[in-house]
């Protein structure tokens, strides 16, 4: 009796002893206790300085000698923050790196399996990234079609706006503008998944935008506090995040799956597809649920293409917009161009862009912006590695810290400031070899493109109907951002002035 108990005692200090000791070589970083690592650390200066990338900084700064790389335990899991821009690029183009992070997290999400083309690895992401790719071509995706689905949303967008103007008195109305964007991008996007599109009062986009909130408020980055202690979510799923994470999940598979049902109801073989979901449902009827193909990877994609796809444009453009409203001369700019080279008389098409050097660089700075304040996506060492000079053990999550060099002193002077002349050289785009705000490598941005597009069309549209100024004895937009999965523009308003034309 008193041996096992000993043992237990000796097993348990044994445990707990090698439970402090980090890999030999691995990235310099704050001291981990045992089971909690240097959790307490990362939240004590999160709580301090409101942001996880400021709480990033100040731990590399004490930490990390040359600055490239902080290593951390969160809980269970080994994170390295990839600080410099060369160890960046070199993560990146390794494939030793191209796994994304395992775990309850990342299962549950998708019930249970890793499905989906956002946050898997292997075959099956290799597989259906591909199919993903090539049949969202059929529907515009990447090409003109694409275009045709920005500039429909564009012109419901002003008309929308002429609408709120004309129930102000028509000469000017002031609108919240810091998520003003998001229903016309989501419905860009799910036009081409499911042949939907939505007004902003439907309360069906009403559903699916709170639900595409409460998706994000349940996560950061790095994951959430029961992804990095899994035993939390049986001992408390609700303290945890855990119970919330599982509802909003389990709504959104619910609002995906009817859609599914609807779409399957009305299949018709002989007829043509109509949107990526019915090219889906063929293979699934021709082939059945065989290999990586089935009804609930096809789900989890349709999540994946909102999170990734929405959220990152919409906020790149209510960042845009509120520093447009600041900086009148930089829209004075841009209108000058857009009146010289579009006219009045149409509308800004992707043809224009090659013409419109000053608009296409709002467009860039407008990216930096977002992707300068965040992380990247996680990925995973699929293998035991080495990574500027460091040892990084298989399973290591490992973030690009891209706050690092898209804010960099020295790449883009004044960081914090937006200026589109930054990207312009003899009055043409000249954008810098190392500006990568949509990753490299095998993950790179599948829809880089069509994001691109949409701020493109939505900004040089919006800029050549309307006016965008203070509103009067209201401070200006904030450049205090908000923190999050992903980097929001703090809440403003605009004066939005029709321009005569
Ligand atoms: C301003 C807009 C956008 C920005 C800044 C952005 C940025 C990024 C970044 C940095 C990554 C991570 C790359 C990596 O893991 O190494 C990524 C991945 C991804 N993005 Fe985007 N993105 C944008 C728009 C979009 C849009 C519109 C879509 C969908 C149509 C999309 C779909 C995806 C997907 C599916 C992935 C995962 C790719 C993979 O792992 O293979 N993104 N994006």
């Amino acid at each position: 009796m008193w041996l096992a108990a000993l043992t237990i005692v000796v097993a348990a200090c044994l445990y707990l002893y090698f439970d402090t000791h980090k890999p030999k070589k691995f990235p310099p970083g704050p001291k981990w206790v045992p089971i909690l690592g240097c959790a307490n650390e990362i939240y004590k200066l999160r709580e301090k300085t409101g942001y996880l990338y400021k709480a990033v900084r100040e731990l590399s700064l004490a930490h990390s000698k040359d600055g490239t790389l902080l290593g951390l335990r969160i809980g269970k899991d080994r994170i390295v923050m990839v600080n410099s821009l060369e160890a960046n690029k070199e993560m990146l183009l390794n494939e030793d790196f191209d796994g994304r992070p395992k775990g309850i997290f990342y299962q549950t999400r998708t019930w249970g399996k890793r499905r989906g083309v956002l946050l898997t690895d292997g075959e099956l992401w290799k597989e259906q990234r591909r199919f993903l790719l090539r049949h969202l071509k059929e529907f515009g995706f990447g090409r003109r079609g694409m275009e045709d689905i920005a500039r429909l949303e564009a012109s419901h967008m002003v008309h929308d706006v002429f609408e709120i103007v004309g129930q102000n008195g028509g000469k000017s109305a002031v609108i919240q503008m810091h998520n003003f964007f998001n229903v016309y991008i989501l419905n860009t996007l799910w036009t081409m998944m499911a042949g939907i599109r939505y007004k902003p009062c439907d309360p069906q986009m009403k559903v699916l935008q709170s639900l595409l909130f409460d998706l994000f408020a349940a996560i950061d980055m790095v994951g959430a506090l029961f992804s990095h202690f899994p035993i939390l979510s049986i001992v408390a799923p609700t303290l945890s995040g855990y119970k919330d994470f599982v509802g909003t999940h389990k709504r959104i598979w619910k609002f995906l799956r009817e859609e599914l049902e609807r779409h399957k109801e009305r299949f018709d073989p002989s007829q043509e597809d109509r949107d990526f979901m019915d090219v889906y449902i063929r293979v699934l009827k021709n082939k059945g649920e065989v290999d990586t193909y089935s009804e609930g990877q096809l789900v989890a994609m349709c999540m994946d293409m909102f999170m990734a796809g929405t959220e990152t444009t919409s906020k790149s453009m209510s960042f845009c917009f509120s520093y447009l409203v600041r900086e009148e001369a930089v829209q004075k700019k841009a209108q000058e161009e857009i009146d010289r080279i579009v006219g009045k008389d149409r509308r800004p098409s992707l043809e224009d862009r090659p013409n419109m050097p000053y608009n296409e660089a709002i467009l860039h700075e407008c990216v930096r912006h977002f992707m300068g304040r965040t992380f990247g996506v996680p990925h995973r060492a699929v293998r035991d590695t080495w990574l500027a000079g460091y040892f990084i053990p298989e399973d290591t999550m490992v973030l690009s810290n891209f706050t690092n060099f898209l804010m960099d002193e020295v790449m883009f002077p004044d960081p914090y400031s937006f200026r589109p002349e930054r990207f312009l050289s003899e009055g043409k785009l000249s954008l810098p070899e190392d500006f990568f705000p949509f990753g490299l490598g095998k993950h790179r941005c599948l829809g880089d493109v069509l994001g691109k597009c949409n701020i493109f069309i939505f900004t040089t549209t919006m800029l050549q109907r309307f006016s965008f100024l203070p509103v009067p004895g209201e401070p200006l937009p904030s450049l205090v951002h908000v923190d999050g999965a992903t980097p929001s523009a703090a809440p403003f308003t605009a004066l939005v002035i029709p321009r005569e034309l």
